[in-house]
């Protein structure tokens, strides 16, 4: 049995001021996965993803990654991370923004330099290479926020509502990058608002709130389960009942 991408378990946060975050979350995602994590604002999934990532520190619970821990370096390779906040540095062009997260990753000058070229064309941005990130669009500043968050090759990606406010051609050909990335065997964690975009790409969906674990199955067991005709439908009894 191959190690699962992520495995949480009893995962705690409190946060300084005394607010439970994440309540004792126990949640597995297979190794070559395509996961969806839905929940209303505040559920706790900014929160899940930074503990993942090891930004923030937790309360309690164990977290592994391909069957390390989350805090040590070893983890933190194996994950590529593309956050909710467009967060770019304003100062660096495409091409020094994706070399300087390679160099972060202790990839050698030459590889970076191949895969950042790699990148840039997957991602059409070989034209703005010189161009820094406050020059970008919105769209381009997405796909490079994309790109930077696989330069290193990670086997576990995790986006953080990545189509938010984006319009529907870009949502779109987001949607084919991600799905070639899983394809090829990239676990994907994604997180998202938009329920028929989870409905249209996860295998498997997680609904949280308040910090808590609701359900977690396909989206077709999901509707046989809650006796409802579309995942909107789920999402809502479940969150009736967790009111
Ligand atoms: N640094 C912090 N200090 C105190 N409370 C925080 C902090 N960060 C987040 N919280 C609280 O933790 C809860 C979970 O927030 P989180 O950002 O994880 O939710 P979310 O599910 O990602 O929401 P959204 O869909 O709006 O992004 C919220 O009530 C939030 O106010």
């Amino acid at each position: 049995m191959p190690e699962p991408a992520l495995q949480i378990t009893q995962l705690t946060k409190r946060y300084d001021g005394g607010f439970l975050a994440l309540d004792g979350l126990d949640l597995t995602i297979p190794d070559g996965a395509f996961f969806g994590l839905l929940g209303p604002n505040g559920a706790g999934k900014t929160t899940l993803i930074s503990a993942v990532c090891n930004l923030i520190r937790v309360t309690g619970g164990e977290l592994r990654v391909f069957g390390e821990d989350h805090r040590t370096w070893e983890a933190r390779r194996l994950i590529g991370l593309a956050e909710q906040d467009v967060n770019l540095d304003r100062f660096l062009d495409v091409q020094e923004t994706l070399l300087f997260h390679g160099g972060y990753y202790g990839m050698s000058r030459a590889d970076a330099r191949r895969r950042a070229k790699e990148m840039m064309d997957v991602f059409d941005l070989r034209a703005k290479a010189g161009v820094r990130a406050p020059m970008l669009s919105g769209g381009m500043r997405r796909r490079l926020l994309l790109a930077r968050a696989l330069m290193h090759e990670p086997r576990l990606v995790i986006l953080d509502e990545p189509t938010a406010g984006v319009d529907f051609e870009l949502r779109v050909e987001l949607w084919r990058y991600i799905r070639r990335l899983h394809e090829g065997g990239t676990t994907i964690l994604l997180t998202t608002h938009y329920l028929e975009e989870a409905e249209e790409l996860c295998e498997e969906i997680a609904l949280i709130r308040g910090g808590q674990l609701l359900a977690r199955d396909s989206a077709d067991n999901l509707r046989s389960a809650f006796d409802a005709d579309t995942l909107a439908e789920v999402y809502v009894k479940a969150m009736a009942q967790a009111a």
